[in-house]
């Protein structure tokens, strides 16, 4: 379970967050929208513990700085960052020994099958297209099966039959009982597989939408998306 309570950012005069608070539980899928510049990366790097910030982040009640939390996390962040000088196999083993974690090697290699990444194996990180590495940043952020994994904009630059393992791979965590937190400009990238959307706006929530079965929504996510943000409901 990851819980983020009051937390506050500031860059200089900026006011990035401004105390916020939610939570993801055990299982569930929070997806995370907003316009450019609402602060949508800057919660995610606190969670990570990227930046310091005023406020509380746990995850499975351990503070986000501990080791114990860095253990169980799995990030990817916005843009792509992979090894130079390390091939994809040894990205994958270097990893896994830095998480103690080196029975996950089949799991580690199954995840680069699925994205097409095995055949590129013995490929340095810099010999890989932008779409490759983020794939590879994918596999590296999954391999030693986090319980509460981030998703900074995980769809861009991804070619198809990698969106489509990918959604497979969030439904997966889900049922695995990991807590997952996506954020995206992709409305329909999350289908309808999401539990729960924040929708930020200049560094806070201005939106939640739950989307549990026995949930009645009146408007569609992306109805309420546009009235937050524009003021009104598309098409109007
Ligand atoms: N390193 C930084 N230094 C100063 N200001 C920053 C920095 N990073 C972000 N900001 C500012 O903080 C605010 C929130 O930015 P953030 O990157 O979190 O937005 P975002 O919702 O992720 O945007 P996008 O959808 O464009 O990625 C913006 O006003 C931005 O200009």
């Amino acid at each position: 379970m990851l819980k983020v309570e009051g937390v506050t950012k500031r860059y200089g005069k900026t006011l990035a967050n401004d105390d916020i608070s939610f939570s993801v539980e055990d299982g569930q899928i929070a997806v995370l929208m907003g316009p450019n510049g609402a602060g949508k990366s800057t919660i995610i790097k606190c969670i990570v513990g990227l930046l310091r910030f005023q406020g509380k982040i746990t995850l499975n009640g351990y503070d986000n700085k501990s080791v114990e939390a860095k253990a169980q996390i799995g990030y990817i962040p916005e843009m792509p960052a992979v090894y130079d000088l390390l091939t994809v196999q040894e990205h994958m083993q270097f990893i896994l020994r830095a998480y103690r974690k080196m029975d996950n090697l089949d799991y580690a290699q199954a995840l680069l099958e699925r994205l097409e990444l095995w055949d590129k194996k013995d490929k340095l990180g810099k010999q890989l297209s932008k779409g490759m590495q983020q794939k590879l940043s994918i596999a590296c952020a999954l391999a030693h099966s986090p319980r509460v994994v981030i998703f900074d904009e995980p769809l861009v630059g991804l070619d198809p039959h990698a969106i489509k393992e990918l959604k497979a791979i969030f439904q997966e965590l889900r049922q695995g009982g990991a807590s997952v937190l996506i954020s995206t400009h992709m409305i329909d990238s999350v289908e309808d597989s999401w539990d729960v959307a924040h929708i930020m706006m200049q560094g806070r929530f201005a939106a939640t939408m739950a989307n549990w079965p026995s949930e009645m929504n009146e408007k569609t996510l992306e109805q309420l998306f546009f009235e937050i943000t524009e003021g009104r409901e598309e098409g109007r």
